[in-house]
């Protein structure tokens, strides 16, 4: 410890300076034994900053420092820095919305550097104008100097052209969830605590009678842009597959089926059956989405395709397959009210009841409370429940509410139970593993007896 003091005699900001070291020290000692490249903001930056094969450990010391250094930065910063460092953060997103206007992410070579003048000419904007935007998105993290004058790619500026959907991310944050945000108070006003779905931020911000959906998918502009944002969601670290496939164990079902319900088009059964060859999975959802399943298992080889297989099958009758060990509910419930997400739950209740063994995997937001994760993990699960809100008026859950309403999916005989929650670090989702709990009978829980997995 600095000084010989130790931790409870550290005041906050060293407190938070020996986690940011600590964490760092782990994070580089792992780098020189792995052979990683370091960590870097400049033009030889690893397009990954730590691989997913990383151990948790290495991850989670990521995370601690990330968290760790947005918290020093808040209590080193006066109050009165408060307001001048939010407007910051509304420039960034002008800044990268100017430079994908004008098309610069593409027009700068992914190798070596470009001065400013000649980009100006390449892309026709004033020059001054394109320098103080980029070395305003510069110190975003986004693009690098690595000579003065002259602007080059970075990890992060080179994201935007090997993945084009960021271009469409920034554009639908920009035309449509930005003018929800600003609209919050104005829907407050106007609609209270309605939960109906044509009372959001939406329909303020739009002046339109339609839901979101219906709103987006009937703009052919917005719903181009939204399938190229949600191509990106889908990729990015928060809610990248691999959690799923390091969140739930697995490789202990053995030969087993796994029922994905809502599930198209299918890539989230392909990826856990290449990672488990055992398994094999049934893939449902509405007939219009298993026709698009259909296309994209098409592309897959036959030693997957022969072991995915397509039902059109509606989230609110009762599940019709009672051998599945898991169901698997993912990203399915948070746009719905309560009231529906209660109806699909107990849909599935007679499946988890017939199979003591068999569990339904939820595979959602779990708002953390407060303090009891990093800041900047729990401001990002705290984005998604206010975005849930704008668009929907539904909400993301904590881990109580997540409990009740489980818990009050139930029949004569007993209820579903949470038995177990995972999350890896940097995942924005958790796997809430659920069973079929049937009611005490002589102070014995009956479903323990007969095969309670004890990972509870
Ligand atoms: C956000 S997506 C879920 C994505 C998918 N579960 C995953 O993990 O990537 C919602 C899915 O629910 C499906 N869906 C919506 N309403 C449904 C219903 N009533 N019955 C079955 N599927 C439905 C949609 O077609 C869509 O595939």
């Amino acid at each position: 410890m600095a000084n010989g003091q130790s931790a409870e005699n550290l005041a906050p900001l060293e407190l938070l300076a020996n986690d940011i070291s600590g964490a760092a020290k782990i994070i580089e000692g792992y780098c020189v034994l792995e052979h990683e490249a370091h960590p870097t903001g400049d033009a030889t930056a690893p397009a990954v900053t730590i691989p997913s094969s990383a151990p948790r450990y290495v991850r989670e010391a990521r995370q601690r420092l990330l968290s760790a250094a947005k918290a020093i930065q808040q209590i080193a910063a006066e109050p009165t820095e408060y307001l001048p460092t939010l407007a910051v953060q509304y420039q960034y997103l002008a800044c990268v919305k100017w430079l994908a206007h004008f098309q610069v992410f593409a027009a700068i070579p992914l190798q070596g550097s470009v001065p400013y003048d000649r980009l100006a000419s390449i892309v026709t904007t004033p020059e001054r104008q394109l320098r103080s935007i980029l070395r305003m998105a510069i110190t975003s993290g986004c693009f690098c100097e690595p000579v003065l004058g002259e602007v080059a790619h970075n990890a992060v500026s080179r994201k935007f052209v090997d993945q084009p959907g960021y271009l469409g991310w920034i554009k639908f944050m920009d035309e449509y969830y930005m003018p929800l945000a600003s609209n919050m108070a104005q829907t407050t006003e106007r609609y209270g605590d309605s939960q109906k779905p044509n009372e959001t931020a939406t329909n303020v911000a739009f002046s339109t009678p339609l839901t979101t959906f219906d709103f987006i998918t009937r703009s052919p502009d917005l719903s181009k842009i939204f399938s190229a944002y949600m191509k990106s969601v889908a990729e990015s670290e928060g809610t990248t597959l691999r959690h799923l496939i390091a969140d739930f164990d697995w490789a202990k079902l053995g030969e087993a089926l796994v029922v994905h319900v809502a599930g198209a088009p299918g890539s989230v059964s392909v990826a856990l059956a290449e990672a488990y060859p055992k398994l094999r999975f049934l893939v449902q959802d509405s007939a219009e989405q298993i026709e698009h399943s259909r296309a994209f298992l098409r592309a897959q080889t036959g030693a997957i395709r022969s072991r995915i297989e397509l039902a059109v099958h509606t989230v609110f009758k009762m599940q019709p397959v009672t051998n599945a060990s898991v169901y698997l509910l993912r990203m399915s419930l948070h746009t719905r009210p309560a009231a529906e997400v209660k109806r699909v739950l107990a849909c599935l209740l007679p499946a988890v009841k017939a199979n003591a063994n068999a569990r339904i995997l939820v595979v959602e937001t779990v708002i953390p409370l407060p303090g009891s994760c990093g800041i900047l993990d729990e401001a990002l699960e705290r984005y998604r429940d206010l975005v849930m809100k704008q668009c929907f008026n539904t909400i993301e859950r904590e881990l109580p509410e997540w409990h009740a309403m489980l818990g009050s999916i139930a029949d004569a005989e007993g209820h579903l139970e949470i038995v177990n929650v995972e999350k890896s670090p940097g995942s924005a989702l958790s796997s809430l593993e659920v069973k079929y709990q049937r009611h005490h009978t002589n102070g014995v829980l009956a479903n323990t007896v007969n095969g309670g997995n004890g990972r509870s």
